[in-house]
């Protein structure tokens, strides 16, 4: 089995064909802020606790009242059927194993419904949309994902248009092998058929205001990076944010998520989630320090799906549990909560 994330994305990119793996690794342009989203974990570092005697560490916390193992989720990640035959549904029942959180994407080759049924009761499944500009539509997903059990709406933001994804363009990979689709577009019509996703360039707030008066779950705000951006949500009746810049997939150098992260945590009261570049234990712990209540990772699990199924995804998902345990041991932290903004100083080298 693999020591690593890294070593899971060796086998993956060994196992995938190459536009596969390409569409999974790449982002937008130069790929600046892939590689930044990563580099800025690397330089923050870890200055910890000795001698605070703890025995045994609890990674858990809670999301909108739903208590989940680690504070790790799975982010919205599309076409899982590309990684692993089992597709999303090998995903949902590593997610309810691991007892945390998966967002699903509006653009699985599985059904929110199906998703739900694969990963049983015990999985807190969260529904990823992209609001399209039909508003039927729009209510016609959130009703399909409150259906399914869903727990949380996660409205992703970053997206007005698509990036610029340099590598999918050389590959030419521009849609889904035949015979696979979106299978949340299916039947919005009235003709049977499969719609495309939109990317909404006039999205406002007004949107927002419009989804949060649609449902009552509560809605997360995926994509956002400027503090202002995060107050005006909160005001807006948003419930959480998940600071993201869509793993470097969207607008090419915008900043790091950990480097922005702290700067959004101290003005809103909401929980504060971001992902792009988790790939250790204490990657998570530096997250939690600026204030985050988890992270999400998503590309990671992909390289599990790839490499090994939905045992894969587990063995990710366990790995980065014994990582985080263990960086809250070293850094004398008996919990998830305990980790202080202190424990983090930027590298000085
Ligand atoms: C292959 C791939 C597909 C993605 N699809 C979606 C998506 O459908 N919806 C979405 O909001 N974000 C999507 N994202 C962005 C992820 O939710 C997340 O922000 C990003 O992957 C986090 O960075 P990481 O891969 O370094 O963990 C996708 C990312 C990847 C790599
Ligand atoms: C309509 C597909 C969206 C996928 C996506 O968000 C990504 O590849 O980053």
């Amino acid at each position: 089995m693999p020591f690593s994330i890294r070593e899971f994305e060796a086998l993956a990119r060994d196992r995938l064909p190459r536009y596969v793996y390409d569409f999974m690794a790449g982002g937008a342009d130069d790929e600046v802020t892939v590689r930044a989203n990563e580099n800025a974990f690397a330089r923050l570092r870890l200055l910890p606790r000795v001698l605070r005697g703890r025995p045994k560490r609890d990674l858990g916390i809670t999301l909108f009242g739903d208590e989940i193992t680690m504070p790790v989720v799975l982010s919205p990640t599309a076409f899982h059927r590309l990684a692993d035959p089992e597709g999303e549904l090998a995903t949902a029942r590593a997610a309810a194993r691991a007892g945390t959180v998966m967002i699903a994407s509006m653009a699985s080759t599985a059904s929110i419904g199906d998703i739900a049924k694969a990963g049983g009761a015990d999985l807190a499944l969260w529904f990823q949309a992209y609001i399209q500009s039909d508003t039927g539509i729009t209510r016609t997903l959130v009703r399909r994902a409150e259906d399914a059990g869903c727990r949380a709406l996660v409205v992703t933001v970053d997206s007005p248009v698509f990036g610029w994804r340099e590598r999918d363009h050389r590959n030419g990979f521009h849609h889904l092998p035949v015979g696979w689709h979106c299978e949340n577009m299916r039947d919005l019509t009235g003709d049977g058929g499969v719609l495309d996703i939109e990317m909404v360039a006039d999205l406002s707030w007004d949107h927002i205001d419009q989804l949060v008066a649609m449902t009552d779950l509560p809605v997360v705000l995926k994509g956002v990076l400027h503090p202002d951006d995060a107050v005006t949500a909160v005001d807006h009746g948003v419930r959480g944010l998940l600071v993201s810049n869509h793993g470097g997939r969207q607008l090419d150098t915008a900043i790091a998520t950990i480097d922005a992260v702290a700067d959004i945590a101290a003005v809103v009261d909401v929980p504060v989630l971001v992902d792009g570049g988790v790939r250790r234990g204490t990657d998570v712990v530096k997250a939690l320090a600026f204030g985050a209540r988890a992270v999400g990772v998503g590309r990671p699990v992909l390289w599990g799906l790839a490499a090994r199924g939905e045992d894969g995804v587990t063995e990710v998902l366990e790995l980065l549990r014994a990582e985080i345990d263990r960086a809250l041991a070293l850094t004398g932290c008996a919990s998830a909560h305990e980790v202080a903004r202190d424990l983090v100083r930027e590298d000085r080298c």
